[in-house]
């Protein structure tokens, strides 16, 4: 059993799959192509990526890749908790530079599906936080892309104050959406 909700931003969704627990522990299948078909969620995947953050605060994003490398992404967190957020970056889209943020934990054992379109990223809510993700292409640096995490134009309402942020140096110098040309047009 896997449960999908859509969150209201074309294809973003948040999805939960069962866990299964006993006196040892428990179970779960984290990932299962033919479920999630059948649950409307239709992606193949070609690489797993693992992020270890050691402090609250640290601010990953927003990321994307341009087509013809363009990912679909399926995050969930191993250990601590974060505030994961996708933006429509598809230009003509009626909900271009919209956002829709929610919290995945390990205690909530939730995932969001984030789609080819649209930019990523997250804070983690708590020190020594793991997160993986499942991604459709293959990393190709040339067409790895950041926009600014605090772009007025989007607007997120990030749960940790910029001053407990820490940043990389790349998405510190981030464009704002309006700056560039992402690659995807909406159809
Ligand atoms: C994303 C990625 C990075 N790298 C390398 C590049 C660099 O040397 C090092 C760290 O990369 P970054 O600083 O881009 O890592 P990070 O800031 O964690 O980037 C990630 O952020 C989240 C929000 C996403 O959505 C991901 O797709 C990815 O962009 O790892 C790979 O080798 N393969 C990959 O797939």
């Amino acid at each position: 059993m896997v449960e999908v909700r859509k969150l209201g931003l074309d294809g973003v969704c948040e999805i939960w799959p069962a866990k299964i627990e006993d006196a040892r522990g428990f179970f779960s299948e984290t990932w299962n192509a033919e479920k999630l078909a059948h649950a409307g969620v239709a992606v193949e995947f070609v690489q797993d990526n693992q992020s270890f953050s050691r402090a609250r605060g640290v601010m990953r994003g927003l990321h994307y890749q341009t087509p013809p490398f363009a990912q679909d992404k399926l995050v969930r967190v191993l250990r601590g908790a974060i505030f994961d957020v996708a933006v429509d970056i598809r230009k003509g889209s009626p909900s271009f530079g919209k956002w829709i943020g929610l919290t995945l934990s390990d205690r909530d054992w939730n995932q969001i599906l984030v789609p080819k379109g649209f930019a990523h990223g997250f804070v983690t809510l708590e020190p020594d936080t793991e997160v993986v993700y499942k991604v459709s292409a293959p990393y190709s640096q040339p067409h790895d892309r950041s926009i600014r995490f605090d772009d007025p134009d989007i607007g997120i309402d990030w749960p940790v104050a910029v001053a407990e942020m820490v940043l990389s140096a790349k998405d510190a110098a981030a464009p704002r959406l309006n700056e560039v040309e992402t690659g995807f047009v909406y159809a």
